[in-house]
């Protein structure tokens, strides 16, 4: 496997002076291409700061983010992102197949191409033969495939996925859910997929990064040993899917997780404390 993604370092910090707020500290990871890692950490924590910095959207005011191997500075052409708010980030006066193939219009695309390859991705996204309609006439969880098959359509080396299921009813999550692994697996795509949902996360992912209160740091790198094929009932009952849920939980309620940016330079709190044997559980050495 190769390293699609690497984050060294990777500090950002809003304002200056006395305004100034560090929303992320010091990040480093990796994610192997085709692997489907989720983020996970408390609402604040810097999540959606990390998922922009790696994005290109904001310029990290320290370390580095290489795609592939390069420098990331600006957006690059082969990424896509899912943002949770389905509905402000399709454009209601485009039909749903001009919204798909929209992204290839930068690209030098033929309009046959982009017609075929908007379809191939509705398809893959179980929305075949609704590409004339616009997209508010479909239910919100219909909106957001169509926003994955966007994303997907120019066949991105890399998907970041910000809460992409929190604005939508459980069972609908569920289906997303799904489609996601499906996606992933039929088309080999590398996703980091951000969440609060520790169910989430567990279900969804290969493996699970546990990140502290703000400034985030990572407080441990969980490899999620379920079979490949889940299931929302079998999948969710399992033993082994309730150990690695409790684990993150404990992860995410330990003193290293808990700990405030104040408490981290006044140098309070004690070692991690979460870990356990009966996990593949690597608490990074952040
Ligand atoms: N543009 C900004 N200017 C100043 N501070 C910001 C800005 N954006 C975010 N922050 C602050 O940075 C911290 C991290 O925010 P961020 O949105 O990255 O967290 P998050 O983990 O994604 O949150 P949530 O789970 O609630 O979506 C928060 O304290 C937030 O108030």
């Amino acid at each position: 496997m190769s390293t699609m993604l690497e984050v060294s370092g990777l500090t950002h910090q809003y304002g200056q002076g006395e305004r100034a707020h560090v929303a992320v500290q010091d990040l480093t990871f990796s994610i192997e291409a085709g692997q489907l890692a989720c983020i996970v950490g408390p609402s604040g924590c810097g999540k959606s700061t990390l998922l922009r910095c790696i994005s290109g959207l904001i310029e990290a005011t320290g370390g580095s983010v290489r795609l592939h191997g390069d420098e990331v500075s600006g957006v690059p052409d082969d990424l896509a992102v899912v943002f949770q708010d389905y509905s402000r980030s399709l454009f209601p006066w485009l039909t749903v197949a001009k919204n798909v193939e929209f992204p290839l219009r930068w690209q030098k695309v033929s309009k046959a191409e982009r017609t075929r390859r908007a379809a191939e991705v509705l398809e893959a996204v179980g929305l075949a033969g609704v590409g004339k309609k616009f997209p508010w006439q479909l239910s919100g969880g219909m909106q957001q495939r169509v926003s994955i098959a966007r994303a997907l359509v120019g066949r991105p080396a890399l998907l970041l996925m910000d809460e992409p299921f929190a604005s939508v009813d459980a069972q609908t999550r569920g289906e997303l859910e799904d489609l996601t692994r499906t996606v992933q697996r039929d088309l080999g795509s590398t996703i980091l997929l951000v969440t609060h949902d520790i169910d989430e996360s567990v279900y969804l992912a290969d493996r699970v990064l546990v990140l502290s209160k703000s400034p985030a740091s990572i407080v441990a790198d969980l490899s999620i040993d379920l079979p490949a094929e889940r299931d929302q009932i079998t999948t969710r009952e399992s033993e082994r899917f309730v150990a690695l849920r409790g684990e993150v939980a404990r992860l995410l309620q330990s003193p290293r997780a808990q700990r405030t940016a104040e408490a981290e330079q006044a140098g309070e709190g004690s070692a991690d404390s979460a870990g356990s044997a009966d996990s593949e559980l690597t608490t990074a050495d952040t």
